[in-house]
Parts: C-alpha cells; structure tokens; sequence
C-alpha cells in the first residue's frame, strides 16, 4: 500500500480525479474500453465534479459503482443518484452505466442480471474506494451476513446485510475489486487515518478495508 498525504482535501480530490482520468485514457490505448468502479457515500463527490469534465473517449468507458443501498433512485440514501448527479454528465455524460440496483424487492433477485453486464467488463481498468470509519469499504461491513463470501468467494456481486448498515446493500466482492488494474482508497480527517491505521494491523474479518489495501494507493487529507 501506499500512502499519499494532501495538505487539504480540495487539491486531493483534483489530484485523485487526473489520477482516475489518466489511469483511463491508458486504459484506452491498449484496449477498445475501459471500466472504472466508484463508491458512493459523502467523500467523492468531489471527485466527481472534476472527473466528469475529463477529456477522454468517455463512449468506450464503463461506469458502475462498487457498492449501492437496495433502495429507489429517488431515496437520498442512493448512491445512483449521487452517481447520476455528479459524475454522469458534462463530457461523462456518455459513458456506459452499468446500475447496481434494479427495482427487484430484495437484492438477491436482482443480482443475476446486474452481475450479467459487469462479468463483460471486468477486469477494472480502475477503482476508486471509500472506507467508513468501521473500516468498511464498498458495502463490504464488519460482522455482515455474508462477509466470508464477499471477502473470500467467486461472485461478482453479494448481498449484504450488516448491523452498521441501514438498508440491505450490494457490493463488488472483494475479488472483483482488488482485480482492478489501478486501485485508490480516498479518506478524509483524522478519524479515518486512524481507522485505516488500525485496518493496516487487523484481518479482513475485522476490518474489510484490509483485503484491498494491497497494491492500493490511499489518499489522505487532514481536512
Ligand atoms: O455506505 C457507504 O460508505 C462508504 C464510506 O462512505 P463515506 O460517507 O464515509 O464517504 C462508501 O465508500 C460506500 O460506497 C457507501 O455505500
């Protein structure tokens, strides 16, 4: 893991939005498309906003997120309609998105078809993560239903249930993540070094951030 530290969180969003566009205009070069995984929550939008305006071939990249909470586009909880709000338009307005949600009751009945389209993309050509300050990244939590099959299994795609998640969630398993070409995690203020300080000397089990980190570069801002 590497660890790049920002002296505040408005020039790391920037730096982590070229990084993203750079790692996906290479991408390009060698291949006819490229695929990018992004999280939802509080801390990326940001990088959204600056992502979005990137000059590339954004036709040939597929778009998804690595993780989405099973409720409607219009709930605030969605991490779709962050996505849709904030990365999805100006010139990204044409890249291919790949949902993880679909109007089905519970995730599980919607998995075969949402983990159908992302089979053809994979591997990632780059991913972005964020953590919480439990030490879960994508929707992949501490004590879930399901932790041993997203850390350890085959599926593309798991449902998730956890006592620090509100909603039943989706998420990329850590296989298909830690796959991705490029990786980044993106953290922001204190609370969160420590977690990631903490991840770094615990198993997955315990702290599900830790089955990314290899390989991956973390980016810090204090503020
Ligand atoms: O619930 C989620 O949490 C993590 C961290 O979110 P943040 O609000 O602390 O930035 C996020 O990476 C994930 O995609 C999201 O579904």
């Amino acid at each position: 893991m590497e660890l790049v530290t920002y002296p505040d969180s408005e020039m790391m969003m920037i730096e982590v939005a070229q990084r993203l566009a750079g790692e996906l205009r290479q991408a390009l070069q060698s291949a006819e498309a490229a695929s990018i995984a992004v999280p939802g929550g509080t801390t990326p939008g940001p990088i959204f906003d600056s992502l979005c305006g990137a000059d590339l071939d954004w036709e040939r990249v597929s778009v998804m997120l690595t993780d989405e909470r099973w409720v409607p586009e219009d709930s605030p909880r969605s991490n779709t309609r962050l996505l849709k709000q904030r990365l999805l338009v100006g010139k990204a307005a044409v890249a291919r998105y790949l949902p993880l949600y679909a109007p089905t009751e519970t995730p599980e009945e919607g998995i075969p078809d949402l983990a159908q389209a992302i089979s053809d993309v994979l591997p990632l050509s780059t991913c972005l993560l964020g953590m919480g300050t439990d030490m879960h990244t994508a929707s992949i939590f501490p004590g879930a239903d399901r932790l041993e099959e997203a850390l350890t299994g085959d599926l593309i795609l798991v449902p998730m249930r956890a006592p620090g998640a509100l909603e039943p969630r989706i998420t990329l398993s850590a296989r298909v993540l830690s796959g991705a070409i490029a990786r980044h995690v993106v953290i922001t203020g204190p609370e969160k070094r420590e977690a990631l300080d903490r991840a770094r000397t615990l198993t997955p089990e315990e702290a599900p951030v830790a089955a990314v980190l290899k390989g991956s570069i973390v980016h810090w801002a204090e503020s």
